[in-house]
């Protein structure tokens, strides 16, 4: 496999990752792309997405360009059988919660049962607590959270897609484990994921996970 080029150059097809963005409706799928993509929050009135579409984000992975194709499903009920015919060639997943809504999280359980059946066995998941910042209507505890995930063995992280917390934080964590899982010569030690996420959160004195 060759080499991908220092950031500047163009990727190579080995780090191309389609990544998909899954969860209930109205959790904040659309927001969490559209901060991470344009660095900006739309407030106002819920439009809910029809379908399926994706949006293509270069980010620099220790000097390698990785080229994420993120797509946004719709979450509601009606449109899932479309939607895991995406699953299939999956790399990554980011399923998302809502903190203030517990029937969100409960699902949940419902939707890593529906990713195990319909995803590639290997599909990097990340548990994401979204809308952190309302914590006036908080619904669910960062610890119940954690431990769901914990449960599970998927990485997890609370986020915010109006304040930005943790956004790109979490598609740099998924965008290096992919670029590792490509790139990485076998005998050097596997790229923790839990351990990166830790870490960026200590440097930055942000909303250490449990
Ligand atoms: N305060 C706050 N509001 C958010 C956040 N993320 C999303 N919202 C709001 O929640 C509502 C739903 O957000 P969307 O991004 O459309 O949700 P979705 O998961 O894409 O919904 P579907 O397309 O139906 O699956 C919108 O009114 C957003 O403005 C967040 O982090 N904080």
């Amino acid at each position: 496999m060759e080499p991908a080029g220092p950031a500047g150059a163009g990727y190579n097809e080995a780090l191309l990752h389609k990544t998909i963005l899954v969860g209930d409706s109205g959790v904040g799928k659309t927001s969490l792309l559209v901060q991470f993509d344009q660095g900006k929050f739309i407030p106002g009135s819920f439009s809910a997405t029809v379908g399926i579409g994706f949006t293509n984000k270069v980010v620099a992975v220790d000097g390698v360009k990785v080229k994420l194709q993120i797509w946004d499903t719709a979450g509601q009920e009606r449109f899932r059988s479309v939607t895991h015919a995406y699953y299939r060639d999956a790399q990554a997943l980011l399923l998302l919660y809502d903190i203030t809504s517990k029937m969100s999280f409960d699902n949940i359980r419902a939707w890593l049962t529906e990713i195990h059946e319909y995803a590639q066995k290997d599909v990097v998941i990340m548990l994401l607590g979204n809308k952190a910042d309302v914590s006036s209507e908080r619904a669910v505890r960062t610890e119940d959270g954690a431990s769901l995930a914990r449960e599970y063995g998927v990485p997890f992280m609370e986020t915010s897609a109006k304040t930005g917390m943790n956004v790109e934080l979490a598609f740099l964590a998924i965008a290096k484990e992919l670029k590792q899982r490509a790139l990485q010569p076998p005998d050097e030690p596997r790229f923790q994921i839990h351990d990166y996420i830790e870490a960026q959160q200590k440097k930055s004195g942000c909303c250490a996970f449990a």
